[in-house]
């Protein structure tokens, strides 16, 4: 079973050079795209990828560089795609906001019976920390992380071995006894901010604390324009790289 991840964007919510960070997990049957931030359906459009050739979307939480291309991959579902809903895997605590606090505004059409997050996908709710089967071999499992401390949001395991952290703030704690001890994940994928405090976020010099054994299986994405500035400064971790396409092991 092959297992492949292409970055759609590897840049922070205020990055102006690259997209917001996005992924695609291409399995051999299913494309599914981890979050749809404002520039995603662009980053789309340049590996000429079509909305209706996404299998399913999952929400990590619901800033804009997350979740602000959704209404576009809806309305060109509807609109050129003969109505086609593509799957949206979230929790409840996600969908209740997703829609009242964010989608409602633009999406919101009574008159031609759009009323709600399922008028527009097909909604799968999904309970935290409970594998879900995605189709043959992918599996995801949404975990409960800090960021923002009164906003519900999530990192994901994919297939139980690869992280990925959606935006977090820096934790020793789930690094290194959940994702590097208890499930020995191959494969980190990991926000980073490269100057400053990390209040939301973990940053450059919290993630080189890690051991090396650990930073050698990190991919920092979330980063700056001035990403350039930090190459060879980042220890054992390797800069994520949009559009390219990672081989995962099994
Ligand atoms: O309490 C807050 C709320 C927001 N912000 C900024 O807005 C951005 C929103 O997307 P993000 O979560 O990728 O990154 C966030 C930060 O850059 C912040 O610094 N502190
Ligand atoms: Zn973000
Ligand atoms: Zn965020």
């Amino acid at each position: 079973m092959s297992l492949q991840i292409q970055m759609l964007g590897t840049g922070s919510a205020f990055a102006k050079t690259f997209y917001n960070t996005s992924a695609l997990i291409r399995s051999t049957e299913r494309n599914l795209l981890i979050d749809c931030g404002s520039t995603t359906p662009r980053s789309l459009y340049d590996i000429q990828l079509q909305p209706d050739q996404i299998d399913g979307i999952v929400i990590s939480h619901i800033h804009a560089d997350h979740v602000g291309g959704l209404e576009e991959m809806a309305f060109r579902l509807l609109y050129e795609s003969n109505q086609k809903k593509t799957k949206l895997y979230l929790t409840q605590a996600i969908a209740d906001t997703l829609w009242e606090n964010t989608l409602k505004g633009g999406m919101y059409n009574p008159e031609e019976g759009y009323h709600s997050l399922e008028d527009y996908f097909d909604v799968i709710v999904i309970e935290e920390q409970v594998p879900v089967v995605i189709g043959p071999g992918l599996t995801i499992e949404l975990v409960p992380t800090l960021h923002i401390s009164c906003k519900p949001s999530y990192s994901l395991f994919i297939n139980d071995r690869i992280f990925y952290s959606a935006d977090v703030r820096f934790s020793e704690e789930l690094l290194v006894y959940e994702v590097a001890a208890k499930r020995n994940c191959h494969t980190i994928f990991h926000d980073c901010q490269l100057s400053g405090q990390g209040f939301i976020h973990a940053t450059l010099d919290e993630l080189l604390t890690l051991p090396e054994h650990i930073q050698q299986r990190i991919y920092l994405m979330h980063y700056a324009d001035n990403m350039s500035d930090f190459i060879g400064k980042t220890g054992h971790m390797r800069f994520a790289v949009q559009h390219e396409i990672i081989d995962l092991p099994e």
